[in-house]
């Protein structure tokens, strides 16, 4: 799968730790519910790369991928899990290169015009923005808007209800990530009903 169909699956990406790889299929069912049908699930907690293999396993009409994919060893897991993508919060030649290797789709993170500039030169023209209030939020965006003209962003990290179409309203932002929509408490309340809401409400919301 390419950068660009995967930022065009759905506006809103959920970033997701997850504790207990048992709340992997109901949490990617309540997802899917509530119309969002892409996952990127971090290396964050140790569960993380079971819940990938079960989802991509069971239920291959949800998009997984990985998240917090920081080196080659990341890479190597996430092919092996299953995942159709890696996510990083960050961008080096190490990953680009071990992504290209193993050929998994990565979706690195930048914050930097040098960052912007690394991931052009190696042909990749969809990143994320992180963290993207902290390194500027819209301003940023636009500015980038006009040296990287191809450059395409799903801002993370801040965005929440309430930005969320000051983000989506620019012509370089795909879509947007977050945990706003899937919070560690409903997952590990099993309220997965919250979560399904909690989709339909960000969407209903966009412009
Ligand atoms: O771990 C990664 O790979 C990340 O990119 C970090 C996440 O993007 C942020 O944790 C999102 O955080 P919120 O501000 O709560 O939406």
């Amino acid at each position: 799968m390419e950068a660009k169909d995967i930022m065009g699956i759905s506006p809103i990406v959920p970033v997701i730790a997850i504790d207990d790889e048992k709340d992997a299929l109901p949490l990617a069912r309540a997802l899917s519910a509530g119309g969002v049908n892409v996952m990127e699930i971090t290396l964050r907690t140790p569960a993380g790369l079971k819940a990938v293999e079960i989802i991509s396993k069971e239920m291959p009409s949800m998009n997984v991928g990985t998240g917090t994919v920081c080196n080659e060893e990341d890479i190597i897991a996430s092919k092996k899990a299953g995942a159709k993508f890696a996510f990083s919060p960050g961008i080096s030649q190490e990953l680009i290169d071990a992504a290209k290797k193993h050929e998994i789709t990565l979706i690195p993170g930048v914050a930097t015009a040098s960052e912007v500039m690394l991931a052009q030169n190696n042909g990749i023209f969809y990143c994320k923005l992180f963290p993207a209030t902290i390194a500027g939020g819209v301003d940023i965006l636009k500015a980038f808007s006009g040296p990287f003209s191809k450059m395409n962003f799903c801002p993370t990290g801040g965005v929440k209800l309430e930005n969320l179409n000051e983000f989506l309203n620019l012509k370089n932002v795909m879509c947007a990530g977050g945990t706003w929509f899937v919070p560690k408490d409903a997952i590990t309340n099993n309220d997965f009903d919250k979560i399904t809401k909690l989709c339909i409400e960000a969407l209903d919301s966009i412009d």
